[in-house]
């Protein structure tokens, strides 16, 4: 593929997982519980819970819901970006680094019908400094299966302040409310 955008530079560097990030094999769950990718409270949401992988990876699956639907039967492209926005997003637990979409590349390989499960991987591809590459690939039907839909994407690490001011106070100050200190510092994956 010719480069882009997303594509790390010569002398990006693939960093170490982060000493703290969880154990391979844990499930992450989710960040934000109104999350339209992960959140268990949206009613039409993806609820995708990726599990860690062993290196700079994470998997996570995906049933294609009625809800989720496009043309008559098949899943809408926009929602399959979604899923791999949501599970490339994920890899800021690997990094313990906080980062949001700058750019996101997809490329729809075959169509995906209702029901069907997708086998979502997203890994890291380099870090320049604020700059987080990544790559996903949706497979049909089984890990092995052929791939969907593949992705490629650029995050950029934010602080605190991006989701503090620039979110919708009422929901910014619900979550700041939570006694939960997890959830809190969870909403904004400030301290994954
Ligand atoms: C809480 C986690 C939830 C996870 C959910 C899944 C992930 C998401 O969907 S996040 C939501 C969608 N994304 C957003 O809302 C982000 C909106 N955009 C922004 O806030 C800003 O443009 C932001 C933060 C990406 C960059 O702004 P800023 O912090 O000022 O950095 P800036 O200096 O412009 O850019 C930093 C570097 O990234 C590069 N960059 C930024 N955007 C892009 C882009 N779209 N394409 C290519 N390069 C880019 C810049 O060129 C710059 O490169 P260099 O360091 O080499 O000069």
């Amino acid at each position: 593929m010719p480069p882009t955008p997303t594509t790390p530079p010569p002398d990006a560097v693939i960093p170490e997982r982060h000493p703290q990030a969880p154990a391979p094999g844990t499930r992450l769950g989710s960040h934000y519980e109104h999350c339209f990718g992960c959140g268990p409270q949206h009613p039409g949401g993806l609820r995708i819970d990726a599990v860690a992988g062993e290196g700079l990876d994470v998997t996570a699956e995906l049933t294609v819901r009625d809800v989720h639907q496009g043309g008559p039967g098949l899943a809408h492209g926009g929602l399959l970006t979604t899923a791999m926005d949501e599970t490339l997003g994920t890899l800021n637990w690997l990094l313990h680094a906080p980062a949001v979409t700058g750019r996101l590349e997809t490329d729809f390989l075959s169509p995906v019908p209702v029901d069907s499960v997708l086998h979502l991987r997203a890994w890291i591809t380099g870090v320049h400094g604020r700059k987080i590459y990544s790559a996903a690939e949706a497979r049909i039907g089984g890990p092995d299966g052929p791939v969907a839909v593949r992705a490629q994407a650029l995050f950029v690490q934010v602080k605190l302040e991006h989701f503090t001011t620039h979110g919708r106070p009422e929901d910014i100050e619900k979550v700041l409310d939570d006694p939960d200190l997890m959830k809190r510092a969870r909403a904004f994956e400030v301290n994954p």
